[in-house]
């Protein structure tokens, strides 16, 4: 990331609002800025798969689910924050992954311009192209700030994404175990 070029471009922001860039609080407004950018979307250009990195065998073939894995993310259409919790399930058929990494790869998929379609979807493609499992599900509930805090200003309003592979996909025992979990 050129960081003279992200600074001078706030910059430009903040004056075609009507802002004093120079004013105090704003002074150091371009360079805060420009490092927050450089942290959300960090993952830009980035594998999700390399995040799954602690890969083992073990002979557990029932169904593993991390649930309520917060992630802040943003939507490529606005630039203001999505938020909300991440679930993922997956019966693995030989290898288990570290539960750690499936938290990072949630953190992966968040940092760069996204909808959260594509987010769920990224989730469960990495998990079946790493681990081969039997399937795999995620289901992501989020608040988007775009339809909150501008536009039709509903604040409250959740969506629900699900993505399905393999031996969860029409499969609505597997489906409604997973929900009753998310339940416990
Ligand atoms: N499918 C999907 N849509 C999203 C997501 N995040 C934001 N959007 C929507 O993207 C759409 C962009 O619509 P546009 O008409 O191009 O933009 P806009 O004029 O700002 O739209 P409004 O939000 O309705 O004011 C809006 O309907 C947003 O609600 C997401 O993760 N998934
Ligand atoms: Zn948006």
């Amino acid at each position: 990331m050129n960081e003279a070029r992200v600074m001078e471009a706030v910059k430009i922001i903040l004056e075609e609002i009507g802002e004093d860039p120079s004013r105090e609080g704003l002074e150091d407004t371009p360079k805060r800025v420009m490092k927050l950018f450089k942290e959300i979307y960090e993952a830009v250009g980035k594998d999700p798969k390399e995040e799954l990195s602690a890969v083992f065998e073990e002979n557990h073939k029932d169904m593993v689910l991390v649930k309520d894995i917060p992630f802040y993310s943003t939507c490529e259409h606005h630039l203001v924050p999505f938020f909300g919790k991440a679930h993922i399930a997956y019966k693995p058929n030989g290898q288990v992954v570290g539960l750690s990494k499936l938290v990072r790869l949630v953190e992966n998929v968040s940092r760069r311009p996204q909808v959260q379609e594509r987010m769920t979807t990224m989730i469960a493609d990495a998990i079946q192209e790493k681990l081969a499992p039997e399937g795999v599900m995620v289901v992501i509930i989020a608040e988007h700030l775009c339809i909150s805090m501008r536009g039709i200003k509903k604040p409250g309003s959740q969506t629900t994404t699900i993505t399905t592979r393999g031996v969860f996909e029409d499969n609505d025992k597997l489906q409604n175990n997973f929900f009753n979990m998310l339940k416990v």
